[in-house]
């Protein structure tokens, strides 16, 4: 019932249909992200995923289902109804979507002022400063403009903007697009870093192979209009799916799936020599 009690279901999705005119999008779409997971969403192209995200987070008003959030349902809900849950979570949009005309600091501090207009100057200088070193940008990106950072620094601004509020719950879209692979790996470390820290539960959106296989805890397929299969990367081979198949079992597939076995084993050496670090 209510998801907070049973410590388990952070976000249920039930019987969800979203459709643009003509076009069905989503049609008794259902999903459940657990408590303090990691849970990608996957699918081709234009299958719905940052439609389903934004019905989530009530910036899509969806022709039928229930969305409930920390056992809270989101659907129909004044936008005032819905402050005390948004304030609970923190949304990365794909590019970032940093405003362009305010610094990376000030940038940090927009739901800060929104949720509590009284914070003083001081304090909202420091908050700002925590937030974008723990998104592992330097002290100094904090006086930055958005154009003067690189791709994968604005990300971190828009991950510290995501975290300002202290939330439980992160929406990442697209998180390490456009990314090149090294910067893409240290992101999803510090998506993994940030969950493990602050006892996150994540919603990802992806098409990175590399992601998906390196930190998420289980993956939701979107395929015909729904929710095919959710499980782990091992559970989804087993299915007998054909876009899934091709999917990971693809080229690009396969490559990250050796990848991830090769850093399972050096890390089993590393801790067989006593060479693990924390
Ligand atoms: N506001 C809108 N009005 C009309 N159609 C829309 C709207 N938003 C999304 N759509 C359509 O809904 C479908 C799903 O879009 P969505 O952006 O969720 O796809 P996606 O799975 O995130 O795709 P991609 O991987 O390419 O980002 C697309 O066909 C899109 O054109």
């Amino acid at each position: 019932m209510n998801g907070e009690e049973d410590g388990e279901i952070i976000i249920e999705v039930r019987g969800l249909r979203n459709a643009f005119g003509e076009q069905v999008v989503h049609e008794d779409l259902d999903l459940e992200v657990k408590r303090g997971e990691i849970l990608g969403v996957v699918g081709g192209s234009g299958t719905g995923k940052s439609v389903l995200m934004r019905s989530i987070i009530g910036l899509q008003t969806p022709e039928a289902g229930d969305i409930t959030v920390f056992g809270e349902p989101v659907i129909g809900r004044e936008d005032r109804e819905l402050q005390n849950i948004r304030k609970r979570w923190g949304i990365l949009f794909q590019g970032a979507a940093l405003f362009s005309t305010l610094t990376v600091a000030e940038n940090v501090q927009v739901p800060l002022r929104e949720f509590y207009p009284r914070l003083g100057e001081a304090l909202l200088d420091e908050i700002a400063a925590f937030k974008i070193v723990m998104s592992g940008l330097p002290p100094d990106a904090g006086p930055k403009y958005p154009a003067e950072l690189s791709g994968g620094m604005k990300k971190r601004a828009g991950i510290a903007r995501a975290l300002a509020l202290d939330p439980d719950l992160l929406f990442l879209d697209e998180p390490t697009a456009g990314l090149d692979p090294i910067g893409a790996a240290a992101f999803d470390e510090l998506i993994v870093e940030l969950r493990d820290r602050l006892g996150l539960t994540v919603l990802l959106i992806t098409h990175d192979l590399d992601t998906l296989y390196a930190i998420c805890d289980r993956v939701a397929v979107l395929a015909e209009r729904k929710v095919i299969a959710v499980g782990t990367i091992p559970e989804l081979l087993a299915l007998d799916h054909e876009w899934i198949q091709e999917y990971f079992r693809g080229p690009r597939g396969r490559a990250a799936e050796e990848a991830t076995e090769a850093d399972a084993e050096a890390e089993a050496r590393a801790a067989q020599h006593g060479g693990a670090e924390g």
